[in-house]
């Protein structure tokens, strides 16, 4: 056999064949492995907060779980148990970690490959907050072109090209097809950030869509990065603030310099399915 999708199982064979893929000797145990040691290594941290807690006094999130614990003791519908505490736990890390981490590389990889960009958010950096203090999230508002580039980065990559499932709660038409209550939905972010309707040229990268013709920062309906509604991307808000940080905080200081041309930088993702990530790339820092 070649190398098909049952020699290197994709996330969409485990979503078809959960059970199989259990079974059949590959590299995709590692993620196992690595989760049962995540769920251990969070089990350990539930144990040593039970001990050092004071009831009533939250210092995080574990904490908060554990008060509301002891307050549905005695409901015999109790949502608030230990399964559910290591599983958000561990949600919280698997979310916030990745995903944040793969756009400030994807980000650093674009702007490698346009040099041009990079130099016109470090003149807007200049201008604006200079260099004799750190960029902070008040100066979001008054930077347009970055904050463009980071959307533009975020649209372009769709780093989470599908939202989680969800399931119908009522019966729903949508555009001629019934779909019955129950129905498992998995919208598809990306399809919205390719959308020609709404970005001109959405295959290339280019930070005017996000920009008006004053030159000011303008937001899209189709710019969907943290999904929509009610379950939306928890850490979105923290998400947001950490590129931004993160990003002006190094083209405040730093020339990005490719190692070689950037024309012959490739920014096809390594994977796509659960997550897109950038392909491997070395990076030099100049000191500005
Ligand atoms: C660039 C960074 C991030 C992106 C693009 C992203 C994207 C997403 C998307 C698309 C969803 C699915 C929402 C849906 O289908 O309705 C999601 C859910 C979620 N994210 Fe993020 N996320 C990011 C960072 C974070 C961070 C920093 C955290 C937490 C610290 C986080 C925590 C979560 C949680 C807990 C959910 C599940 C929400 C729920 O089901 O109610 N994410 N995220």
């Amino acid at each position: 056999m070649g190398r098909g999708p049952i020699e290197i199982p994709s996330p969409e064979m485990y979503n078809i064949f959960p059970s199989i893929l259990h079974w059949l000797p590959g590299p995709h145990h590692r993620i196992f492995r690595n989760f049962a040691e995540l769920r251990v290594f969070i089990s350990e941290q539930i144990q040593r907060h039970r001990q050092t807690r004071q009831p009533g006094e939250p210092r995080d999130f574990i904490d908060c779980f554990l008060d509301q614990m002891d307050q549905e003791q005695k409901d015999s519908e109790r949502h608030f148990q230990e399964e559910t505490l290591v599983m958000t736990t561990h949600n919280l890390f698997f979310g916030g970690t990745e995903t944040t981490s793969n756009t400030l590389r994807y980000g650093l990889l674009i702007l490698l490959k346009y040099p041009e960009v990079a130099a016109k958010v470090q003149a807007e950096l200049d201008a604006v907050v200079g260099r004799m203090r750190a960029p902070s999230l008040e100066d979001r508002g008054r930077l347009p072109y970055t904050n463009a580039v980071l959307h533009e980065i975020q649209r372009f990559i769709s780093v989470v090209p599908l939202g989680l499932p969800r399931a119908l709660t009522p019966d729903t038409h949508l555009h001629g097809h019934f779909l019955p209550k129950g129905t498992f939905v998995i919208p598809l972010l990306v399809s919205a950030h390719r959308d020609p309707t709404q970005f001109k040229d959405p295959d290339s990268f280019n930070p005017r869509n996000f920009l008006n013709n004053e030159g000011e920062f303008q937001s899209n309906d189709a710019f969907t990065p943290f999904a929509l509604g009610k379950r939306m991307c928890l850490g979105a808000g923290l998400a947001r603030s950490e590129i931004f940080l993160f990003f002006t905080a190094i083209l405040q200081r730093f020339c990005l310099l490719p190692v070689g041309s950037p024309t012959n930088l490739d920014l096809t993702p390594q994977c796509t399915s659960l997550g897109n990530m950038p392909p491997a790339f070395q990076l030099r820092l100049v000191t500005l």
